[in-house]
């Protein structure tokens, strides 16, 4: 059981390489476009939604799964385990790949764990909010779909219960439909995940991160 009742967690973070990520996001609030700049800003997202995730009570591990090794290196210094999705020679998976080898490695850790995949783009998580999903899904396979109710943020297992990610488009209908059930807490910083310049200024009104805000008040020069 985690410190809130809720069953405690093992989480897998996704993360694409932060200069090929979230294009959409690309010259968001006037900050720059340049490729430096908007890598600075998908890690400090990553990086707010770190420092909420090994915060929240009821969340044991913290896996990042991505391949950018200079990305991975800044993240495991704020605190969370990484690992290279393609490090043992694993095919590109994309997303639900990369997934099913974080799933992997903690099951072999621990093969009752409970297991869950959390977005890398929540800058304004409250680690009190994924608690309390955790505590909602009290651990049924269960879901909590973003703010537009067509995606997914968080999606969890139950002990020893396969994960079967189904991220993408629509992936909300896709998992109720596989099963899952859709958490209904409102829990507005974990529904927040930041696809567009729209969804940061929803971030930023709901109270973004440490690292989001530093690096929005900071001018970053193009290179
Ligand atoms: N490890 C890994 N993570 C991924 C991959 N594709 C997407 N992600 C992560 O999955 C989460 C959700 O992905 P999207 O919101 O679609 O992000 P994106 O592909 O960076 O964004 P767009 O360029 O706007 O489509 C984010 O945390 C991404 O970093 C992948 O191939 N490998
Ligand atoms: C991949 C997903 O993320 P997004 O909709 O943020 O691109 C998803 O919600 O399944």
């Amino acid at each position: 059981m985690g410190k809130d009742g809720g069953v405690a967690t093992d989480l897998i973070v996704p993360l694409k390489p932060p200069r090929a990520g979230k294009s959409r996001l690309r010259g968001a609030l006037g900050y720059p476009a340049d490729a430096e700049c908007h890598a600075a800003l998908v890690l400090a997202l990553a990086s707010d939604t770190l420092r909420a995730a090994t915060a929240a009570p009821g969340v044991r591990r913290v896996l990042v799964v991505g391949s950018d090794t200079e990305a991975l290196a800044a993240l495991r210094e704020l605190g969370a385990e990484v690992v290279d999705e393609h490090g043992n020679g694993e095919e590109r998976g994309g997303l639900n790949g990369a997934l099913r080898v974080g799933e992997r490695l903690l099951r072999a850790a621990d093969p009752l764990a409970a297991v869950g995949a959390l977005q890398a783009d929540l800058p304004a998580l409250r680690p009190g909010e994924l608690a309390a999903a955790l505590a909602e899904a009290d651990g049924r396979r269960a879901f909590t779909a973003d703010r537009h109710g067509t995606g997914t943020t968080l999606l969890l297992s139950g002990a020893g219960q396969p994960l079967a990610p189904r991220f993408g488009e629509g992936s909300a209908s896709v998992h109720t439909a596989s099963g899952a059930v859709p958490l209904t807490l409102p829990a507005p910083s974990l529904r927040g995940d930041v696809d567009t310049p729209e969804d940061l200024e929803h971030a930023r009104l709901l109270g973004l991160g440490p690292s989001t805000t530093a690096l929005l008040d900071t001018a970053c020069v193009p290179h």
